[in-house]
């Protein structure tokens, strides 16, 4: 907030004065922003396609509207309606709710199957809602989902309580694996296994002793650090900070790169489970403060979906070479040049997008005469998430826009996305 200076101050002082304004007025910037650009450039292998861009962010944009898709959305979502009421009054961040977001985010890593599109494939068999008891195979992320709410619903195993899940007493190997089981029919078994139950282990360890055993005690901390001003990008950077299985970060030719994919999606579900009821006027209680959350400050979260239907869109280019690797399936490392490309020239694409769609939503909020608001790349990344998993079942197409041919994901293992 710029601020008024007083008439009568010497010019010597209004300088000093506009300099240190200045530095409060920084934005601050998400190192990811900064990394990306860099790995984008140095790589340059996939490429962001500019026309695809705007007409992308056309469609997005009126996608948007006609399906009013808004944060609150992500809580529509079959699974998502938690076993946990996350909404009490007298608890505005439930602490069960918070943990259960908390080990989705710590876990929501490669579920992509050397067996896409076979029936034997890992699948996890549970009810297909919450209100409906059927049982559907659920792969992919959701079979992330459906494992733990099983457990928690089905078998009273307090899965997402760190107190239990890093305990090797109370929550032994073979009991995870139970919880992870796949139904049966399947000839895998969940992807990582040994490395999500290290993962469960270094987080539980560190809410545990740094955090009074919760989720929630973490983000007390965080509120309490910034007097209840924190905004998301303090909050990943906080998470980041404190969990290495978080720290989602590679050296390339000399520099860190940041990518944070779990970190930023464990804020912006966060944000988007205890969304406010926007008829009700209440602030968000995680980000209360005069400014909110910040939200747009974040990026879309470098997973190997999102980049699919980037391409499907002809946001994003890429070079023959690389489409003969992924038809071919060939396995990517971490941190080679073609995965590298593919994850940071997603994050720069969603960034342009992101920009794009803010001037269509400004021309048509002036017109309107209304109130801007902002277009964050978090509610970009979540509808093209959902309309990837949709164009993948075959439940919709791509209309009004030309598409390229819907290339296969990415092939790389790694607890990072
Ligand atoms: N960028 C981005 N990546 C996301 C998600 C989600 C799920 N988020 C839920 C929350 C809001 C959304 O509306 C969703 O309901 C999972 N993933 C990543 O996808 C991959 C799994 O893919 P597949 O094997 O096909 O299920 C894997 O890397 C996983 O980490 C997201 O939102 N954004």
């Amino acid at each position: 907030m710029a601020q008024v200076t007083s008439p009568t101050e010497t010019d010597a002082s209004l300088n000093e004065k506009t300099e240190i304004w200045e530095t409060d007025l920084e934005v601050p910037t998400n190192p990811v922003v900064d990394s990306a650009e860099f790995a984008y450039e140095k790589t340059n292998i996939v490429r962001v396609n500019d026309v695809g861009v705007i007409m992308a962010a056309h469609h997005i944009h009126t996608k948007l509207r006609a399906e009013s898709y808004t944060p609150r959305t992500w809580r529509t979502h079959p699974l998502h309606i938690l076993p946990i009421e996350p909404y009490s009054p007298d608890e505005p961040l439930n602490k069960a709710c918070l943990d259960w977001i908390f080990l989705i985010s710590a876990l929501n890593f490669s579920f992509w199957s050397e067996k896409e599109g076979s029936p034997d494939r890992y699948g996890v068999l549970w009810q297909e809602s919450w209100v409906s008891s059927r049982p559907k195979l659920w792969t992919g992320y959701w079979s992330l989902v459906a494992s733990l709410n099983r457990a928690l619903q089905d078998e009273s195993i307090p899965i997402t309580d760190p107190q239990f899940y890093s305990s090797e007493t109370l929550c032994p190997d073979s009991l995870i694996e139970h919880v992870f089981r796949a139904a049966e029919g399947c000839s895998e078994a969940i992807p990582l296994l040994a490395e999500r139950i290290a993962v469960m282990r270094e987080v539980g360890f560190i809410l545990c002793h740094g955090f009074g055993g919760s989720f929630q005690g973490f983000l007390e901390e965080f509120q309490r650090r910034h007097n209840g001003n924190g905004t998301a990008l303090q909050l990943v950077q906080m998470v980041t900070e404190t969990f290495p299985s978080f720290r989602d970060e590679v050296f390339f030719e000399g520099r860190k790169v940041c990518l944070w994919k779990r970190a930023q999606i464990l804020v912006a579900e966060t944000w988007a489970a205890f969304y406010p009821d926007p008829s009700s006027s209440t602030t968000h209680p995680l980000f209360p403060g005069p400014s909110g959350p910040e939200i747009h400050q974040l990026t879309m979260f470098a997973d190997y979906r999102v980049p699919q239907i980037l391409h499907h869109l002809r946001i994003l280019s890429y070079p023959p070479s690389l489409l003969k690797l992924l038809h071919a399936g060939t396995m990517l490392a971490p941190g080679s040049p073609e995965e590298l490309s593919l994850r940071a020239a997603s994050i720069v694409a969603v960034e342009r997008v992101r920009a794009e769609m803010q001037s269509l939503h400004q021309a048509e909020f002036q017109n309107q005469n209304q109130q801007d608001s902002t277009v964050s790349s978090v509610l970009i990344d979540f509808f093209l998430w959902d309309l990837a998993k949709k164009v993948e079942r075959g439940e919709e197409s791509i209309d009004g826009i030309e598409t390229a041919d819907m290339a296969p994901t990415h092939r790389t293992r790694s607890i990072w996305y």
